[in-house]
């Protein structure tokens, strides 16, 4: 007997990660091959007829596991009973543009979205920000949910995938090992420049990739810049953010998420306290899925280096959390 569908909201359905994204997870790279999904997309009133355009190319698709496909600019309607929640929607930067700026502008969509899901969504429902600055815009929907209840507030994610992939396919160049060969990647705080990318556990064919680099001057000044500042070069070159890269980044993250993963994976997650980041703030940390559900994986040791990295990533986020405190 066929599965019952699983209903997936996606904000921002009109722009250039949607388009990316929305046929793959029709296809059933995201849920599973054998999982039905009914899309509920929302976006803004003068974005609908684009969305419908959109629509349309789906249908065309006849994609056998797409059940349904809602079309809307009202939040409620939108994240009803849905199972995964992907927050897209924002908007982005162009050229030249601070990401603080964003602070402001997006803040407000959080907040709307975030008391929409808990007042709709499904009880264990999973909310992936994408839109930026996504950890932030994560704790804001994560503390407006809150005030409602209903949801868990544990099942508020930022986006650090994207970093994640980034990283392994700068250490397959350099080392000229496979991108696939690479296990225990992590990358610590926030999606920004200030991002640590930390290959110290990390491992390829069974070698401690650390070991295998053993060039502690291209980490710190070629390394790092180029995971961080990846984004900034993609807008300078393509004049748009990624978005092919970013959508291949959510499906991977809620996969692994609803279906499980037998590597670590960097997620950005609410921190429980974990390695001295204080509680509620979306974070990157390494993490293993299992049975639909994340943990972060315990114990690292921190050095020195590392400890003065992630305290600078956790300042910029705390100054971000400053930022907004008044809207939450
Ligand atoms: N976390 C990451 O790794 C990562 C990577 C790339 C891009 N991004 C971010 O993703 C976001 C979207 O990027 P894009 O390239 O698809 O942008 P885009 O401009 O092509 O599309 C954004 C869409 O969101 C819609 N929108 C705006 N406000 C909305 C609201 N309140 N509710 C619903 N929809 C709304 C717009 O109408 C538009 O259709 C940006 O914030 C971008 O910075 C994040
Ligand atoms: O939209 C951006 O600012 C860039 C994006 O977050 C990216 O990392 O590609």
């Amino acid at each position: 007997m066929s599965k019952a569908p699983m209903r997936v909201a996606v904000t921002g359905a009109a722009g250039q990660i949607g388009y990316s994204l929305l046929f793959r997870i029709a296809s059933g790279e995201m849920l599973g091959k054998d999982q039905p999904v009914i899309l509920q997309l929302l976006d803004l009133p003068q974005a609908q007829q684009a969305v419908k355009g959109v629509m349309m190319e789906l249908e065309d698709c006849a994609f056998p596991l797409l059940a349904g496909m809602v079309a809307t600019d009202d939040p409620n309607v939108a994240f009803k009973d849905a199972d995964v929640c992907l927050l897209v929607g924002a908007r982005p930067r162009s050229k030249g543009m601070e990401r603080a700026d964003l602070l402001t502008a997006n803040g407000a969509i959080f907040t709307v979205q975030g008391k929409a899901i808990a007042e709709n969504a499904k009880e264990d429902v999973k909310v992936l920000v994408v839109g930026n600055p996504c950890n932030t815009n994560a704790y804001i929907a994560a503390s407006a949910a809150k005030k409602v209840g209903r949801t868990n507030p544990r099942n508020y994610h930022g986006m650090l995938r994207l970093d994640h992939n980034r990283a392994l396919s700068q250490l397959a160049a350099k080392t000229g090992r496979a991108v696939s060969s690479f296990k225990q990647m992590v990358v610590w705080g926030n999606h920004s420049p200030t991002m640590y990318a930390d290959y110290r556990f990390a491992t390829s064919n069974g070698d401690n990739v650390k070991g295998l680099v053993n060039d502690a001057v291209w980490n710190n000044d070629v390394f790092l810049p180029t995971v961080g500042k990846r984004g900034a070069a993609i807008i300078e070159a393509r004049g748009l953010s990624s978005a092919a890269s970013a959508a291949n980044a959510a499906i991977d993250h809620v996969r692994d998420w609803v279906l499980g993963s037998s590597e670590w994976v960097t997620m950005g997650v609410p921190s429980d306290g974990s390695y001295g980041i204080p509680e509620g703030v979306v974070y990157g940390f390494p993490c293993e899925c299992k049975n639909g559900d994340y943990k972060i994986i315990q114990g690292l040791e921190i050095d020195e280096y590392s400890r003065g990295k992630m305290n600078a990533t956790l300042a910029e986020l705390e100054e971000e959390r400053a930022a907004v405190a008044s809207m939450l």
